[in-house]
């Protein structure tokens, strides 16, 4: 039978979370229906006047534009998508489901809505990722951890210019976070190193979760029965006070049984025994490399793709230039390829990881995955999923190009400046006290 959310089914729905593009109510009614599920609403699609039709039919009925239909040809599903749920649910289902494996992916249902209810046609409901189904085990505690790992890898790709070099050495995260910096997206410096997280080091994993908890910015929250018990809501946050830590070991009392003050580093040590067992980010890893040219050799077939002349190749120097002119004589599928690959990754690079957890009782051999915490000498199942599996825009190629640049131009500048980031936190290389 079709779900349809109607006015009776408005109520019950609270605020779980938003990024940049869309808005997450999760369910606390009493619907079996809707019961743990969450609802994922685009942003810009929100704010439609009731006559505009939400499909855009443009194209003759494929929401892509003629480059992008171009791009996506080997998958006619997507191409001829008629709204951009129905895209981004199968480009989840189609696209990063068979590459990150289904049983970490949930592509969520497209659920119509009356306009009673939300003045849209349809919602993606999705599973509530902070929960483990409900009926299984009532009354049990929930705890949830969510991450958003970024880019795991250091690109090796000969399409660096040599300018650029720092990039094979220095995480893009830990290079953006200069820039973040002088923009005053953020006060400090994150702990953080995606290349720890990734680096298949128990060691270095927990490195990882622990300055994640040191410093969360956008990148570590996690949920207790389905609320949010650490790390910024709707947006990134500072760095950990001791008040914020004590209410989080406070907040564990009822999931990790161990004395006051040592609940926080058990944790830590579970979601890294988790991460480094399940080797959940191995397979995110090998996606996050689809992008093997970089964006400075992707940018090339990009212009290729879209018959115009390169904009890159123009202002490069005679030795990049000739290096880069060969990517403008290779086959239309190459290029397709290249970009595809690109965008894949980019996905990839962005999304973020909810594992949930919950205290296991007796030696039952269940049905989820199971790991075990030494320090406090409990098991748990867990269950991992990726979320935000969005396809990003074609048109945003030559934006990536440009912030590439300014990522790893405004990194140099800070080292140049004050020999080591870490001293430019207190001299600020753009000048700004903070
Ligand atoms: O470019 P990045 O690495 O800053 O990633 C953007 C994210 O920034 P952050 O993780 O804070 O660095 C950014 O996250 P925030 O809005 O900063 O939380 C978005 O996820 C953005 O994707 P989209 O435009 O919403 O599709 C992301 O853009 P894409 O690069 O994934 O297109
Ligand atoms: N299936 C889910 N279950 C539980 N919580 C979720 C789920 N999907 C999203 N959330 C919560 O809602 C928040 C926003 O969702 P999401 O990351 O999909 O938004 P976004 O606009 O695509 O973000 P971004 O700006 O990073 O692209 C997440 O950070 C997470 O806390
Ligand atoms: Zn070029």
């Amino acid at each position: 039978m079709e779900v349809i959310l109607d006015q009776k089914d408005a109520a019950g729905w609270i605020y779980r979370g938003e990024g940049a593009g869309n808005l997450v109510l999760a369910y606390t009614g009493s619907s079996p229906t809707f019961t743990g599920k969450v609802m994922r609403i685009q942003k810009a699609l929100r704010n439609k006047k009731p006559k505009e039709p939400l499909t855009l039919c443009a194209n003759g009925g494929s929401i892509f534009e003629k480059h992008e239909r171009l791009l996506w040809r080997d998958n006619k599903e997507l191409v001829s998508s008629s709204s951009k749920e129905i895209l981004e649910r199968l480009y989840v289902e189609e696209i990063m489901s068979p590459l990150l494996g289904a049983k970490y992916v949930d592509a969520g249902m497209r659920v119509r809505v009356t306009r009673g209810f939300l003045d849209l046609d349809s919602v993606l409901l999705l599973s509530d990722h902070t929960l483990f189904p409900q009926g299984i085990l009532k009354g049990e505690p929930c705890i949830a951890v969510e991450i958003k790992p970024k880019c795991g890898f250091l690109p090796i790709s000969r399409f660096i210019a040599k300018q650029n070099a720092i990039k094979r050495s220095t995480s893009r995260f830990k290079m953006h976070q200069a820039l973040k910096l002088c923009d005053q997206e953020i006060s400090e410096l994150s702990e953080y190193d995606p290349l720890d997280l990734f680096s298949r080091s128990k060691e270095r994993i927990c490195k990882a979760i622990k300055a994640l908890y040191t410093t969360p910015q956008n990148n570590f929250r996690v949920f207790l029965n389905g609320s949010l018990i650490f790390g910024g809501l709707g947006g990134g946050t500072g760095r950990t006070s001791f008040a914020i830590g004590e209410a989080f070991e406070d907040a564990l009392k009822c999931v990790i049984q161990a004395d006051d003050g040592l609940r926080t580093n058990s944790f830590i040590q579970l979601v890294a025994e988790t991460v480094y067992q399940a080797g959940i980010l191995d397979r995110l890893l090998e996606v996050q490399k689809l992008d093997n040219f970089d964006i400075e050799g992707a940018i090339h077939a990009y212009y290729n793709i879209i018959s115009q002349p390169c904009k890159v190749c123009r202002e490069l120097d005679e030795e990049n230039v000739n290096l880069c002119t060969s990517l403008h004589s290779i086959p239309l599928d190459e290029s397709l390829k290249i970009v595809k690959d690109y965008f894949i990754a980019a996905t990839a690079k962005d999304c973020s990881l909810m594992i949930c957890f919950r205290p296991k009782h007796g030696d039952v051999s269940g049905y989820y995955d199971s790991v075990y915490l030494h320090s406090t000498n409990q098991a748990f199942d867990y269950k991992a999923c990726f979320i935000d599996l969005d396809l990003k825009p074609f048109k945003k190629m030559e934006d990536y190009y440009v912030k590439d640049k300014k990522i790893a131009s405004c990194y140099l500048q800070m080292v140049n400046m004050n020999q080591g980031v870490n001293k430019a936190i207190t001299t600020n290389a753009c000048g700004n006290a903070h």
